[in-house]
């Protein structure tokens, strides 16, 4: 069986705004397996990048409370050194945007290069050069000892996230965060960073963490999926039980809000509102109450908890046995059914 990577256990993120602590990421718990891609979808504001930021200690000022287990040791507790060694050697990340994740004033071979050098730090100047060369093949970029020379300026959107990603995979790391990787990129260059990392996954025998609001990607790529809302994992469940068996009335939301092949000619069914502003956040109760009025109060759980409906798949609060569309159920009228 593949290896648990990354066991993380009722992890809580929180920020303070005036005089209190809101958490943006609540009592989430998540294992990543060798050899899987573990995606995380939601909306805009859900907390995806919080969690990811979380799990690789990239928050200054938050309050982390839980514990986020890599190979069986607890990170949280890892001096900064300690950290800095696990960060882009064991565990590293692909950023949203690549203008941002990149020095703009040093060479791509010496940022490639200082990232080499976390691994080994006599790894001598010749050897550097050699390893940046392969990994930027590695990647798609043709003339690589070009780019080597090059600064991120010098490249286009999509070559500069392959350098991300070059960087990102210089150290075979055992885990592999890639927070919205395409967001920033126009579609043709999305597909060809997507197919990228699709291969670059058959290389690997990392644990991949995928963060997207793309169900396409989730679709491409996952081997599971953890769906998140208000700071909280709502469902999980391997990708074909979650495209072909959501349960969360959010996942139904979010499935059904996209069209397919399937929906040509008939209505989506959209849950209006948006993911409330973490001070606005309910603290207790199900967090999805108010986005879904039309549900009897008795359907919700007080104290929400993540229930396991068939082997892998969980999902939060009991609301989810009650709910339906509202236009599900006059269509339903409309067709005589009962
Ligand atoms: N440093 C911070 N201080 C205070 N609030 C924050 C901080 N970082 C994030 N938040 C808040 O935490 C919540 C979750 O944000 P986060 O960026 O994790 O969402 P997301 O799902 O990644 O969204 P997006 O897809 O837009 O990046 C939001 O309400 C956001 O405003």
């Amino acid at each position: 069986m593949d290896e648990k990577l990354l066991e993380i256990k009722n992890l809580k993120t929180s920020f303070r705004i005036e005089d209190d602590y809101y958490a943006a990421v609540d009592d989430v718990s998540l294992t990543v397996n060798e050899n899987e891609v573990l995606a995380i979808v939601g909306e805009s504001g859900c907390g995806k990048s919080a969690l990811a930021f979380s799990l690789m200690r990239l928050h200054n000022r938050a309050k982390i409370e839980g514990d986020i287990l890599y190979k069986g040791e607890d990170i949280t507790e890892y001096s900064k050194g300690q950290i800095n060694k696990l960060r882009g050697d064991e565990m590293s990340m692909i950023f949203q945007d690549p203008l941002t994740a990149l020095n703009p004033l040093m060479e791509i071979g010496d940022q490639i290069g200082e990232v080499l050098l976390l691994h080994n730090k006599t790894l001598s100047k010749t050897k550097r050069k050699a390893k940046a060369i392969s990994l930027l093949e590695k990647v798609g970029i043709a003339r690589p000892e070009q780019v080597y020379e090059q600064f991120p300026h010098e490249l286009s959107g999509g070559m500069r996230q392959r350098v991300v990603i070059a960087i990102a995979i210089a150290n075979d790391p055992e885990v592999l965060i890639a927070d919205e990787p395409t967001t920033a990129l126009d579609a043709t260059i999305q597909s060809q960073i997507l197919d990228l990392l699709n291969e670059l996954k058959e290389d690997m025998n990392a644990g991949i963490i995928l963060i997207t609001h793309d169900l396409g990607v989730v679709a491409e790529m996952a081997d599971r999926v953890a769906v998140m809302y208000a700071g909280q994992i709502v469902e999980v469940a391997d990708v074909h039980s979650l495209f072909g068996n959501p349960q969360h009335p959010y996942t139904r939301s979010l499935l059904s809000s996209v069209p397919n092949a399937e929906s040509v000619g008939s209505k989506l069914h959209v849950i209006q509102g948006i993911v409330p502003s973490l001070q606005k956040l309910p603290r207790t109760g199900c967090r999805f109450r108010s986005r879904i009025p039309w549900i009897d109060e008795s359907a919700h759980e007080e104290n929400p908890k993540l229930h396991e409906i068939s082997p892998g798949h969980f999902v939060r609060c009991t609301c989810y046995k009650e709910f339906f569309f509202p236009d599900e159920k006059e269509e339903d009228q409309h067709h005589g059914v009962s």
